[in-house]
């Protein structure tokens, strides 16, 4: 079948509402706060570095959730279609959730993720295209913690809004600022396929 490509590549974020309930998103929050596996995130290698990266993190497994399954495939298909036409496959690696908390954080400003690209050298993050991210916080619950993604040259701040999706290539430079009041939660996937060449 041909598949229609746009003519340009975008170089913006492309942002959509992630359109599932509201009470899921509370869901994945209530399953961040309860769950014993819930650990410091670490940096690619184990290496933990809250200069870097500080942040509690939990990894889910799709199958579990047919609603956030639904939300993901529907949201990366618009995402293809509409922005970055790249060759994908599907999640090979579930969903990682995220928590930046202003108090108890390892880093002296707060919880943040510095810049960084999402696509490895080698192994799983090698095949990583697209990284998706859902908004999973009422931007009224913190200060701080926003998402810039740099795909020109400019740091351009993602939408906050509580079930705001963001999608953009994995190897664009991205962060989260330090979150300095409150608690922001957000929702982490990666589409992957042939790996870019
Ligand atoms: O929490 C976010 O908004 C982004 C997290 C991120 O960049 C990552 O986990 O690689
Ligand atoms: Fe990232």
């Amino acid at each position: 079948m041909t598949q229609l490509v746009p003519p340009t590549l975008r170089l913006a974020p492309f942002v959509a509402p992630f359109g599932v309930d509201e009470g899921l998103l509370d869901d994945l929050i209530a399953r961040l706060d309860a769950a014993e596996e819930a650990t410091e995130a670490r940096l690619a290698g184990g290496v933990a570095d809250p200069n870097v990266r500080a942040s509690t993190s939990l990894w889910l497994d799709l199958d579990t959730i047919p609603d956030l399954t639904s939300a993901l495939i529907r949201f990366a298909s618009a995402t293809v279609d509409e922005a970055f036409p790249f060759a994908i496959d599907g999640f090979e690696e579930g969903v990682l959730l995220q928590r930046y908390r202003a108090l108890g954080s390892a880093a002296p400003l707060g919880d943040h993720y510095d810049w960084h690209v999402d696509i490895g050298a080698a192994g799983t993050t090698r095949s990583r295209k697209l990284a998706l991210v859902v908004q999973l916080s009422d931007p009224a619950d913190y200060m701080g913690g926003l998402l810039e993604v740099n795909l020109d040259g400019i740091p351009v701040a993602a939408p906050a809004e509580r079930g705001t999706a963001i999608a953009f290539p994995a190897f664009a430079p991205h962060r989260v600022t330090p979150v300095t009041v409150g608690t922001r939660y957000s929702l982490v996937a990666w589409m992957h396929g042939p790996a870019f060449r």
